[in-house]
């Protein structure tokens, strides 16, 4: 099955109504390559507003993150049932600035995706290592044992609920994005472990996003690697850029 590519836009801590309202307003009225499935990721405190506002065919929302238990006595977080009320059918889990700064382990990301998957929320499942693991030549390791703690809780089917985004921590935010070789080296081990632990079908239907950096110059380079199958992108996702980093393969 060709995989369809896919870019998500996550807006992190950011924005205001007025500036997630323009960003809403400028995918609706955008000329989108038809072939690209697009999630945005706003704060949750915006979601609602997002969701009511956004009215471009294959264009949908995402939350940032997501509890692990049904609704009740979790002060603060985000229910996956009321994302399902809410109309809000896709999370970001896993990413790194969750892993490193609010100690998500490999267990606890697995956990929450197993349990958004199972109520009915897709999930871009975050992955990638530290500048220092890449210098130790550990990156193909660290990315194996997160996707091992994740298959471990999945069953074959929840892998069609699933998107991998490869975010190597060192390009995030820091203008340093990966190279082509090494972007597409490590997407190629990603989808070889996931043919040999979880098999063909599950290896060649799943999109692997890469995320770190991305912006309207480099993503078309990235985009013609034979695994890269779309973008996970950050900052450039609150700029008009995204609508170029949406169509690179146009
Ligand atoms: O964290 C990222 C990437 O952020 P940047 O594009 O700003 O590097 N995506 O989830």
């Amino acid at each position: 099955m060709a995989r369809k590519f896919f870019v998500g836009g996550n807006f992190k801590m950011n924005g205001t109504k007025e500036s997630i309202n323009s960003i809403v307003k400028g995918l609706n009225e955008a000329q989108l390559d038809s072939n690209v499935e697009v999630v945005i990721a706003p704060p949750a405190l915006y979601l609602q507003l997002a969701r009511d506002e956004l009215t471009k065919a294959g264009v949908e929302v995402a939350a940032q993150n997501v509890y692990d238990k049904p609704n009740g006595a979790y002060t603060g977080e985000i229910s996956v049932s009321q994302l399902k009320d809410l109309g809000v059918p896709w999370a970001i889990l896993g990413h790194s600035e969750r892993r490193t700064l609010l100690q998500e382990t490999d267990e606890v990301v697995a956990s929450k995706t197993k349990f958004a998957v199972d109520g009915g929320v897709a999930v871009i499942w975050c992955c990638g290592e530290s500048l220092g693991e890449r210098e130790a030549g550990r990156t193909v390791e660290v990315v194996e044992r997160q996707l091992a703690a994740l298959a471990a809780k999945l069953a074959a089917a929840d892998w069609s609920k699933i998107v991998v985004a490869y975010e190597p921590i060192w390009a995030i935010g820091t203008g340093k994005v990966a190279t082509v070789q090494q972007a597409q080296e490590v997407h190629e081990a990603i989808r070889k472990w996931l043919r040999a632990n979880v098999g063909d079908g599950v290896a060649d239907d799943t999109r692997i996003l890469y995320g770190g950096s991305v912006n309207g110059k480099n993503c078309k380079d990235l985009a013609k690697e034979k695994d890269i199958d779309g973008f996970l992108v950050g900052g450039a996702s609150l700029k008009p850029e995204f609508v170029d980093i949406i169509n690179s393969n146009l």
